[in-house]
C-alpha cells in the first residue's frame, strides 16, 4: 500500500503539488491524469524521491520513504518514462539487467529474468537481447524500457507517459501488454498520462490533478458518472462519456436470451465495440459467443443504449 499524506512541493512561492493525500491499494493500477503542468510528474517523482517534497509524508507498506537512501529506494521501485531512457551503448539484455546487476544477482538469474521479460513483451530474446537500442523501433524500445523497469521484480512500478510517443495501434498493444503484466506479477502501478481515454481504459482508480491539487480520486465509472467539478467534466469530454462508459464493460454483462442473424461478437469484447459493430453493420442485434466459441445469446442496440446512460 502507498499512503501519500499531505504532500506538498514548492518551487519558490508556487506549490506545484499542493497538499495531496491519497491511498493506493496494492496490486492496483492508478492513473494520475491532468493538464500539462498540473503536477503529475512531480507527484510521481516524490514517490521514488527523484524529487524531495517540501512537506508531507509518503509511506510504502507502512515505511516512510525517507527512511532509506534515495538510490536504494529507486532500486526497489520500477520507473519507466516516455522515450524509454535506455542506455544507448548497452545492449537490450544489458539494459534490462541493469538493476539486477546492481543488486548482485548472478549471471544465470539475470539472463533468465531478461529472457522471461523479453518473451513476455513479445520480443524474441535471442534476436533482441544482443541488439542496441538504436537497432529497435520506437515501440520496441518502449517495451524494453518497461522490461527494464520490471527487471528486479519491483512491487511498485511508476510510469510517466510511457506510451505518449507511440502510434495509436502500438499504443493499444502496449496498454494490453501492461494490463497482462500487472495481472501476472500483481505489480502496483502508478501511471501518469494526460489522456483521459487511456486513464479510463487502464485505471482501477483515477486521480485527477489541476494546478497542483488533487481534484478527484475515484474509479473510472465514478469519474465518468459524477465528475467532481466542471474541470473534470471537461477533461472527461462530456460528449464522449457514454462511449467511454461502454468501453469499461464487457459484452458478457449485457447478453440477452435469443438468437440473431449474422456474424457474432465474443463475450469478452467491450460493449463499445459491440455498439460500433451493430451501428456499422446496420443491425439491431447480433449473436454473442462464449470464450470457447459457443453461442450464448445476443446483444442488442437497445440493451447497449441503456448501459450507456448515466449511472444512477
Ligand atoms: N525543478 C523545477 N523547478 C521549478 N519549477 C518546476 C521544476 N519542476 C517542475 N516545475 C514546475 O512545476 C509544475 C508542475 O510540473 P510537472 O512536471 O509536475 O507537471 P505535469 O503535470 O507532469 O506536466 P506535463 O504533463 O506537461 O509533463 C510546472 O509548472 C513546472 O514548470
Amino acid at each position: 500500500m502507498i499512503e501519500i499524506e499531505s504532500i506538498t512541493k514548492r518551487y519558490g512561492d508556487v506549490a506545484v503539488v499542493d497538499d495531496v493525500s491519497m491511498v493506493i491499494e496494492p496490486h492496483t493500477l492508478t492513473v494520475i491524469v491532468g493538464t500539462s503542468g498540473s503536477g503529475k510528474t512531480t507527484l510521481l517523482r516524490m514517490i521514488n524521491r527523484l524529487v524531495e517534497p517540501t512537506s508531507g509524508t509518503i509511506r510504502l507498506d507502512g515505511v516512510d520513504n525517507r527512511s532509506v537512501p534515495g538510490h536504494e529506494l529507486r532500486r526497489s521501485i520500477g520507473y519507466a518514462i516516455q522515450g524509454n531512457g535506455l542506455f544507448p551503448h548497452r545492449t537490450v539484455a544489458q539494459n534490462i539487467g541493469t538493476v539486477p546487476l546492481l543488486l548482485g544477482w548472478d549471471a544465470a538469474r539475470i539472463k533468465a529474468r531478461v529472457d522471461e521479460l523479453l518473451a513476455l513483451l513479445q520480443l524474441d530474446p535471442a534476436a533482441f537481447g544482443p541488439r542496441y537500442p538504436h537497432e529497435l523501433s520506437g515501440g520496441q524500445q518502449q517495451r524494453v524500457g518497461v522490461a527494464r523497469a520490471l527487471a528486479a521484480e519491483p512491487n511498485v512500478l511508476l510510469m510517466d507517459e510511457p506510451f505518449g510517443a507511440l502510434d495509436p495501434i502500438i499504443r493499444t498493444k502496449a496498454q494490453e501488454d501492461l494490463l497482462a503484466i500487472q495481472k501476472r506479477f500483481g505489480t502496483t502501478i502508478i501511471l501518469v498520462t494526460h489522456d483521459m481515454e487511456e486513464a479510463v481504459h487502464l485505471g482501477d482508480r483515477i486521480a485527477v490533478m489541476d494546478a497542483g491539487k488533487l481534484i478527484q480520486y475515484a474509479s473510472p465509472t465514478e469519474i465518468l458518472a459524477r465528475p467532481a467539478t466542471g474541470f473534470v467534466e471537461t477533461l472527461v469530454g462530456a460528449s464522449d462519456r457514454p462511449f467511454k462508459l461502454l468501453s469499461l464493460g464487457e459484452v458478457r454483462d449485457v447478453v440477452e436470451p435469443g438468437s440473431a442473424e449474422g456474424e457474432g461478437i465474443a463475450a469478452g469484447a467491450t460493449q463499445r465495440d459491440a455498439l460500433a459493430e451493430l451501428l456499422w453493420s446496420g443491425r439491431t442485434a447480433m449473436p454473442v459467443t462464449s470464450d470457447d466459441g459457443m453461442p450464448i445469446g445476443r446483444v442488442t442496440v437497445q440493451g447497449l443504449v441503456k448501459r450507456a446512460a448515466r449511472p444512477k
